[in-house]
């Protein structure tokens, strides 16, 4: 019998999956989207670092979900759906949680997750020249000299934010280069990374358009799972690495969850653990868009994003160097345009996944898709959310519900960081370049109820999405998992994704999901 079914090939489940063949296992991985067994099978879009094709709505390796940032406000929820997960078609933002992050989860009963626990994992994970300089992930940063970086950079320092040379170094936030997971060009993925060169390893058995539906649980203990198809796959443990949405998603359905809820849908209860699908964290965010008074360089192959300012207060501003109309449009060498123009070639699957979302709000964005824009994020948001069972049907997604900015302490900290945003580009550092905001007037700004109002019509999101499957110690109601991320009530099954954060890491969770699985892998191999 196989020794584990890992369910999702994505940031975390692809290092799982591979560390467990590793150390001796053998291990079935099966991912609802496409298989691609080597680097260069995936396609361009994917491949591409400067572009993020696949994260616009109606691409086939895309969930295209749609979640509720805040009441009445409903937005696309791009998800990866193919090997390698949302590693796929990221940002490639690639950044470890920072010490405080980790030993904040570590402070909650899981001391098993402090920085000092977690290290090898990160540095297992990377290929840094400044931290793990032997993992499978490329880890690089730009310092090439460009306008608008320039001039972002010298904005903070002139606002008194210190360089940040290196960010995973533990040092004081402020303003410097992100680490980004590319490699000439290209988005290395979690599947290419750690699956592509296993692929021939007897323990592994990758099995690609494989949903899952269910955990089948015999006696209390899980034995396997079944695949849309109706095929049951047995093994002695099953792992769940589905994400933070098809984590609670699969748990659910297979009737491990908030009991009422789950019999509100006719879906017979195994075990009632109220916190799966509670308890989400993502980190709100929105652009401050600008017009430059000259041309900036743009070439192809231009990375969007390579700079960040992060604040003691956990706020995060990012220059993007290209605007969306560029960022979402790839043509790559060989093939037709692809990316946005792919998706157009389908408008049905375009508009069905738009359907449901705010019109204003993506007429808001197309509008200003041509503008440069500011980045502006709540890197620790107080608000907490839900992914919540609406069928017993698996085809129907979850209703993922944000409810960002539901604190007064996150409104507060939202206004802040758009004056931040404004304040920087007000600066003499960025005169030059500047020629004004285009979508935020001054009397909006100075006004805290017109600048809610405002923050409401542009919010979205980073889809960092985590928590909703959370780790926590025996006296925890809303742990899902202990810290050895086995799920409460079932024995043989785990969960391990970003799900079982007890909170959002205040960076990018792209890195600390691969981490996840290396640490998850160690937990499951330890004498
Ligand atoms: C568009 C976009 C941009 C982002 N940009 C950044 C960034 O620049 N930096 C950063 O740090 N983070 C970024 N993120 C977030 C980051 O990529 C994710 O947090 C991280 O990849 C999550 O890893 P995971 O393993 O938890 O889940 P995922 O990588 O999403 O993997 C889950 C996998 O499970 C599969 N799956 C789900 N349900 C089932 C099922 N029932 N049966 C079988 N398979 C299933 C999915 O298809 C998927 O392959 C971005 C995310 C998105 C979507």
């Amino acid at each position: 019998m196989t020794d584990v079914v890992v369910v999702g090939a994505g940031s975390a489940g692809c290092a799982l999956a591979a560390r467990l063949v590793d150390a001796g296992r053998s291990v079935l991985l099966l991912e609802a989207g496409t298989d691609h067994r080597r680097p260069e099978d995936f396609p361009a879009t994917i491949r591409e670092a400067a572009t993020m094709g696949a994260a616009v709505p109606g691409h086939p390796a895309n969930w295209d979900l749609t979640g509720e940032l805040t009441d009445g406000v409903r937005w696309p929820v791009p998800r990866g759906k193919v090997l390698g997960g949302s590693s796929a078609l990221n940002g490639t933002y690639f950044i470890r949680a920072t010490r405080e992050d980790c030993d904040g989860w570590a402070a909650l009963g899981n001391d098993l997750w402090s920085a000092d626990a977690l290290r090898p994992a990160f540095d297992r994970s990377e290929a840094d020249p400044l931290h793990g300089t032997t993992g499978p992930l490329p880890v690089s940063r730009v310092t090439d000299p460009h306008p608008i970086t320039d001039a972002f950079t010298a904005a903070c320092l002139e606002l008194g934010f210190p360089a940040e040379p290196d960010k995973n170094a533990d040092a004081p936030p402020g303003v410097g280069p992100v680490p980004l997971n590319v490699r000439d060009g290209v988005r290395v993925n979690a599947a290419m990374a750690y699956l592509s060169p296993r692929r021939d390893s007897p323990g592994l058995t990758v099995r690609g358009d494989s949903p899952v539906v269910r955990v089948l649980v015999e006696h209390g203990r899980a034995v396997g799972v079944r695949t849309a198809d109706g095929t049951e796959h047995r093994a002695a443990e099953v792992v769940l690495s589905c994400g933070a949405v098809g984590t609670p998603h699969l748990l659910m359905l297979s009737g491990i969850g908030p009991a009422d809820a789950l019999r509100a849908v006719g879906v017979d209860v195994l075990a009632d653990v109220p916190g799966v699908g509670a308890d989400v964290t993502d980190h709100p965010d929105l652009y401050v868009t600008w017009s430059p008074t000259r041309r900036t360089p743009m070439p192809r192959g231009m990375l969007p994003l390579t700079t960040a300012l992060n604040t003691p207060d956990h706020l995060e501003v990012m220059p993007w160097l290209k605007p969306f109309s560029k960022v979402m449009l790839s043509r790559s060498d060989g093939h037709a345009l692809s990316g946005l123009a792919e998706v157009l070639r389908r408008p049905g699957a375009t508009l069905r996944a738009l359907r449901g979302t705010s019109p204003a709000k993506v007429w808001q964005q197309a509008r200003t898709r041509d503008d440069l824009y500011l980045g502006v994020a709540l890197q620790a948001e107080d608000s907490r959310g839900t992914v919540g069972l609406t069928s017993a049907d698996p085809s129907v997604q979850p209703r993922i519900r944000y409810r960002y900015l539901s604190t007064a302490t996150d409104r507060e900290r939202m206004r802040r960081a758009v004056r931040l945003a404004a304040d920087l580009l007000g600066t003499g550092a960025m005169a030059g370049l500047v020629q004004g905001r285009t979508d935020l007037p001054d009397d909006v700004l100075a006004d805290d109820a017109a600048l809610d109002r405002w923050t409401r019509a542009h919010l979205a999101t980073a889809i960092h999405l985590s928590g909703s499957a959370r780790m926590g110690p025996a006296g925890d109601p809303g742990a899902v998992v202990d810290q050895h991320l086995r799920v409460r009530g079932v024995e043989g099954l785990r969960v391990a994704d970003t799900s079982v954060l007890p909170t959002v890491p205040t960076r990018g969770p792209a890195a600390t999901a691969v981490a996840v699985g290396e640490r998850a892998a160690e937990l499951m191999t330890e004498l």
